[in-house]
């Protein structure tokens, strides 16, 4: 057995409370062995990470994203969904490589890592590239291929579908079992009822979960409510995507009849507060999804329309925004928060990660306390919420492997992966542009 001793930190439990403890991690495995409080612990472990003054928090898990749009960050801001998507994202969409989704899928994985997310969703093209860059960067992940039938003809319309299906069972448990995935039907106006009747089923008869953006903007549910004469998720539901393996991003424009639903058959809403912001789509009900017993994770969309990947700035985001869409300064408050950005996006992406225990996955950060803009320490479980950021992160593991030690990610040469970057990016928007 090949161990590892996260020493001398404050840990913080699954209950949110902090104690002084030793994290220790059976590597071969991937998970946690023991939480050894102060002065209980075993002699000694083959690798040690240094906790002193730090807090040693569950890895974040990001269960919204579509991380090769980090080449496209800062290329189009300031425009409503719609436009953004049509005038902007997609044309350059069209012109993307698999080399383009494998420069940005590192670079985002990069980013993750270094700002303490250890896990992510992500919905995409050229997914085989994202599964490589989960192998080499070591993160966790579920992936799948974004089906779009809107605008194809019919046989290119099934095929879309099948490409999301023939993913999801070709490369369930890729990279060593870190990798899951699911059949995603990007959402419920981008692809047409005919397909999504066909292809549902077949997912949920292989067992394989379903994710779908759902509830984003008024101009999506609008035309939804009037063509259906039902809510969306009512839609949805009578389908059969609604289930307890499926999530789904958004639910920013949702009633309380839909958070019953939700509830009722365990389907997960992934918040990204801060694409909602940046394109003006609305305030999501957090409180109201969570007061009803909906799953909530976390998301920070794509680089696109955020634009970062730090669950940091997404948790302070979803604490602020949650507070407005209310109109309660009490509202999801830090414990939601932190609890959204671990257990939560844990729950709904169906880890064992997301609370650092024995037996759970070994998928940690640990985050220097000692700063000024972290001190004093009233209230650690405050600090990760308002006060912190990525930047503040030491260390960083996945399933037991160090992927960041004293801010040096050991899995892909930083300096190789922005170039390889800034080289696609430009590259893929010179050739949209042209
Ligand atoms: C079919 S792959 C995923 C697809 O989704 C697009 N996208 C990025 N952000 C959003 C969003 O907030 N709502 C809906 N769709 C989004 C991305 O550009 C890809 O085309
Ligand atoms: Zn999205």
């Amino acid at each position: 057995m090949t161990t590892l001793k996260v020493a001398d930190g404050r840990v913080l439990r699954p209950d949110h409370t902090v104690e002084r403890a030793d994290v220790l991690v059976d590597q071969p495995s991937g998970d946690i062995l023991a939480v050894e409080p102060d002065g209980e612990g075993s002699a000694s472990a083959d690798d040690r990470l240094d906790a002193e003054g730090g807090l040693v928090i569950p890895g974040l898990i990001n269960a919204h994203t579509h991380v090769a749009m980090t080449l496209f960050r800062g290329y189009a801001d300031d425009k409503p969904l719609d436009a953004w998507l049509q005038e902007d994202i997609w044309p350059v969409e069209a012109e993307l490589t698999a080399e383009d989704v494998r420069a940005g899928a590192r670079l985002g994985s990069l980013e993750m890592i270094r700002s303490g997310t250890t896990a992510f969703a992500d919905m995409y093209f050229f997914m085989p590239e994202v599964v490589a860059a989960v192998e080499k960067s070591g993160l966790r992940a579920l992936l799948g291929y974004g089906s779009i039938t809107v605008g194809n003809d019919d046989a290119a319309a099934h095929q879309e579908m099948q490409d999301g299906l023939d993913f999801a069972e070709g490369y369930d448990g890729a990279a060593d079992g870190r990798v899951s995935t699911a059949f995603m039907p990007h959402s419920l106006t981008t692809v047409g009822e005919a397909y999504l009747r066909e292809y549902v089923p077949e997912a949920r008869d292989a067992g394989i979960p379903i994710h779908f953006h759902a509830n984003e903007t008024d101009g999506e549910v609008d035309p939804l409510v009037a063509d259906h004469d039902e809510r969306p998720l009512e839609y949805a539901d009578d389908i059969g995507m609604l289930a307890d393996t499926s999530f789904l991003a958004h639910g920013v424009h949702t009633d309380r009849t839909e958070h019953e639903l939700l509830a009722e058959r365990e389907t997960a809403v992934i918040h990204c507060p801060a694409s909602n912001m940046k394109l003006a789509s609305g305030m999501a009900p957090v409180q109201a999804m969570r007061d009803r017993g909906v799953t909530v994770g976390l998301g920070t969309d794509g680089a696109a329309s955020n634009n970062d990947l730090s669950l940091f700035d997404e948790m302070r985001d979803a604490a602020m925004l949650g507070k407005l869409a209310a109109d309660d300064a009490s509202a999801v408050d830090a414990d939601a928060v932190v609890e959204m950005a671990t257990q939560g996006g844990a729950d709904a992406l169906g880890m064992a990660s997301g609370r650092i225990e024995a037996g759970a996955n070994a998928d940690l950060a640990v985050l220097d306390l000692d700063q000024p803009h972290l001190t004093p320490a009233h209230d650690l479980v405050s600090h990760l919420t308002y006060a912190a950021s990525g930047s503040d992160v030491r260390h960083t593991v996945c399933d037991g492997q160090v992927l960041m030690r004293d801010r040096e990610v050991q899995t892909l040469d930083e300096d190789e992966v922005l170039a390889d970057a800034r080289e696609r990016a430009a590259a893929l928007i010179d050739r949209a542009e042209s």
